[in-house]
C-alpha cells in the first residue's frame, strides 16, 4: 500500500457516525474507493457511539477481526460492536462472517459491495437471532444501496436487545449473577456411560455453585487432536451456548493445554475441564492448612503446562470459576513465580507431613487400633462417623463436603476404643494430580488396621462406585488393607433388596441415620479390632 492510502484508512479513526446509522453514505463510498484502488477488502469496528475502534485491512475475499475480548457482552449478550465491510464482488455475506457475526456477538455484520467505479453497489446485513425453535442462530438481510436501507440503528438495536433479553429470560435468571454452564462431553464411551458421567458432572456443577444450561454430547468416531470435538461441532457449541447466555464450557474430558488453547481461540466464554471444576470445588471447600496447600499446590501444577506464552489470557486460565484463582495468585503472575510458589508450598507440605508423622507413630505406639472409613464421594462416610461418635463433622448433599481428614475416638466397653478417621470422598475420573497433591491426606489411610468401604446402596450407580473406589484403592497401593464394605442408606431400600444386596456383596447394612441399625457393624468391628478377645455382651 502506498503511504498516502494507510494516511487514507489512519483519517477514519477521527470519524464519528450518527447513532441512528449504520454507516453514513459518504463514509460507505470513501471505504468501496479504497477498497476499489488496493483491491482489498477494507472493514470497520465501530462501537454504539458511533467511534470506529478498528480499521481492518484484508485480502481480495476476507478479513480478519482483531481481539474484541476487551469489549465486554452486555445484557443481552450482544457486544455493542458493529462490523461494516467492503466485498468486492457482488457476494452476499459468507460463512465466515456469519460465524464471526454469531461467535463474537456483533451488533451487526454488514458488507457493501464495491459496485462500478467503486461506488457502493448492494448492502447485506445481518444480524443474531434470539433462541428459537428452527435453531437458527442469525438473520440476514439485504438492501438494494447503501442510501436505500432504511433502519433506525439506534431503535433497531434496543428492539434487538429487548427481543433477547427476553427471550433469555425465559430459560435464565439474569440478575442471577451465579456461573451459567453448558456441559460438554466428547467421548468414544457407550451412551449410557457418557451420560452418567455428565450426570456426575452436573452435580460437581451444582456442588461449585454453577448453574447448568444446556449439555452437549458427541460420540465420533475419530477424536479431533485440535478441539477434542470436530472443529463445526465446537463452533456449534460456542454460538448456542452464546445464545443461551452462558458464561463458562464444561468439559466432561480432561482438555490437554493444547486443546484448551484451541477452544478458547474461538471464544472468550470460559472453558474449564472436569478436573478443573473439582479442583475449584476443592479449593472452596479445603479449610485446614493442609488441605488448603493442597488445592493450591494442584491448581498450579494444573496451571503451569497451560501457560504457554501468550494467546490465551491468564486470567481466563487462573480464573477457574467465578475468578476464584488459587491463593493470591493474580494476573501478573508468570511462570517462574508460579514455579517459586509450587517450591515453596511443597516445603510446607513436608513439614506439614511431619507434623502429622509424628501425631501418627504417637498413636500407634498406644496400640489403639485405626479405622478409615472410605468410599464414594456423598456415601454418607462423615454421617457414619458423626453417629459412630457422637461428634460433628460437616455432613452435606452435596459432592466433596469433606476435603479433610477427621480423626475422632469410638468407645468399646471394657475401656477399649478405636481411631476413627474420616477422608476425602473419592470420585471416577479423579484427577492424576489430585490424587498425588491428596497424597497427604490420604497417607493416614495407610496406617489403618481396618478400611470401612461405605457405599451409598441407594445410589443406582453403586457398583460403578464401588469399583471405582476399589480402583483407586489399588492406586494408593491400599488394597492391602482389609477390608469391609458398608451399604448405607439402606432406610432408602425395601428390606428384602437390602436383604439380597448384602447377600450378593457380603456387606453390612447400615443407615448412618439410625444409630440403631449399628449393631450388626459394632460388632464386626470389635471382632476385627480385637479377634483374641470374647465380646462383652453385659456392662
Ligand atoms: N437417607 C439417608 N441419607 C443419608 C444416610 N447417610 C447419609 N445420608 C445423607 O447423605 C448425604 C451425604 O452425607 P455425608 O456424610 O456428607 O457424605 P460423605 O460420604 O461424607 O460425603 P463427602 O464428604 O462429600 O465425600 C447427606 O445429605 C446425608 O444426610 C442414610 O443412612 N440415609
Ligand atoms: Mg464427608
Amino acid at each position: 500500500m502506498k503511504t498516502s492510502q494507510v494516511k487514507a484508512l489512519e483519517r477514519i479513526y477521527r470519524r464519528r457516525i450518527p447513532a441512528s446509522q449504520i454507516v453514513t453514505g459518504e463514509l460507505a463510498r470513501y471505504l468501496t474507493e479504497i477498497s476499489q484502488e488496493i483491491r482489498r477488502q477494507v472493514g470497520l469496528i465501530i462501537d454504539r457511539s458511533g467511534a470506529v475502534k478498528y480499521v481492518i485491512v484484508g485480502d481480495d475475499r476476507e478479513i480478519v477481526i482483531p481481539d474484541l475480548s476487551d469489549f465486554a457482552l452486555g445484557r443481552s449478550g450482544l457486544r455493542g460492536l458493529r462490523c461494516v465491510h467492503t466485498h468486492l464482488q457482488r457476494d452476499p455475506l459468507s460463512t465466515d462472517d456469519l460465524t464471526d457475526l454469531a461467535l463474537l456477538r456483533l451488533d451487526l455484520m454488514v458488507a457493501i459491495e464495491v459496485g462500478e467505479q467503486g461506488l457502493p453497489g448492494e448492502v447485506h446485513y445481518g444480524h443474531i437471532l434470539p433462541p428459537n425453535r428452527s435453531g437458527k442462530s442469525v438473520e440476514v438481510l439485504k438492501a438494494s444501496s447503501i442510501y436505500e436501507l432504511d433502519l433506525d440503528l439506534a431503535s433497531f438495536l434496543r428492539a434487538l436487545e429487548r427481543e433477547l433479553e427476553m427471550k433469555m429470560a425465559e430459560t435464565v435468571d439474569l440478575s442471577d449473577t451465579r456461573e451459567k454452564a453448558i456441559l460438554i462431553s466428547v467421548s468414544q464411551d457407550s451412551r449410557r456411560e457418557t451420560e452418567d458421567s455428565l450426570d456426575e458432572l452436573e452435580e460437581l456443577a451444582r456442588t461449585a455453585d454453577v448453574v447448568v444450561l444446556d449439555r452437549f454430547v458427541q460420540r465420533p468416531r475419530r477424536i479431533n487432536p485440535k478441539y477434542l470435538m470436530g472443529e463445526g461441532k465446537a463452533r456449534e457449541v460456542v454460538i448456542s451456548a452464546l445464545q443461551q447466555g452462558a458464561t463458562l464450557l464444561i468439559f466432561d474430558q480432561d482438555l490437554a493445554p493444547s486443546q484448551v488453547r484451541s477452544i478458547a481461540a474461538l471464544t472468550d466464554l470460559k472453558v474449564i475441564d472436569r478436573s478443573q471444576l473439582i479442583l475449584d470445588i476443592f479449593a472452596r471447600r479445603a479449610h485446614t492448612r493442609d488441605g488448603k496447600v493442597q488445592v493450591e499446590l494442584a491448581q498450579l501444577k494444573y496451571i503451569l503446562p497451560r501457560l504457554s506464552g501468550r494467546g490465551i489470557a491468564l486470567s481466563r486460565l487462573m480464573g477457574g470459576i467465578g475468578g476464584r484463582g488459587p491463593g493470591e495468585t493474580k494476573l501478573e503472575i508468570d511462570r517462574r513465580r508460579i514455579r517459586d510458589r509450587i517450591n515453596r508450598l511443597e516445603r510446607e507440605l513436608k513439614s506439614l507431613s511431619r507434623g502429622r508423622l509424628q501425631r501418627r507413630s504417637r498413636r500407634a505406639k498406644a496400640g489403639v487400633p485405626i479405622v478409615s472409613i472410605v468410599g464414594y464421594t456423598n456415601a454418607g462416610k462423615s454421617t457414619l462417623l458423626n453417629a459412630l461418635t457422637q461428634s460433628e463433622v460437616l455432613t452435606e448433599n452435596l459432592l466433596f463436603a469433606t476435603l479433610d481428614t477427621a480423626t475422632r475416638r469410638l468407645r468399646f466397653p471394657q475401656e477399649r476404643e478405636v481411631i476413627i478417621t474420616d477422608t476425602v470422598g473419592f470420585i471416577r475420573k479423579l484427577p492424576p494430580s489430585l490424587l498425588g497433591a491428596f497424597k497427604a491426606t490420604l497417607e493416614e489411610m495407610e496406617d489403618a488396621d481396618l478400611l470401612l468401604h461405605v457405599v451409598d446402596a441407594s445410589n443406582p450407580r453403586f457398583e460403578e462406585q464401588v469399583s471405582a473406589v476399589e480402583r483407586i484403592l489399588l492406586d494408593l497401593d491400599l488394597d492391602r488393607i482389609p477390608r469391609l464394605l458398608i451399604f448405607n442408606k439402606v432406610d432408602l431400600l425395601p428390606a428384602d433388596e437390602v436383604a439380597a444386596l448384602c447377600r450378593r456383596f457380603e456387606a453390612l447394612p447400615i443407615s448412618a441415620m439410625d444409630r440403631n441399625s449399628f449393631e450388626p457393624l459394632l460388632e464386626v468391628l470389635e471382632k476385627r479390632c480385637w479377634p483374641d478377645s470374647q465380646r462383652d455382651n453385659g456392662s
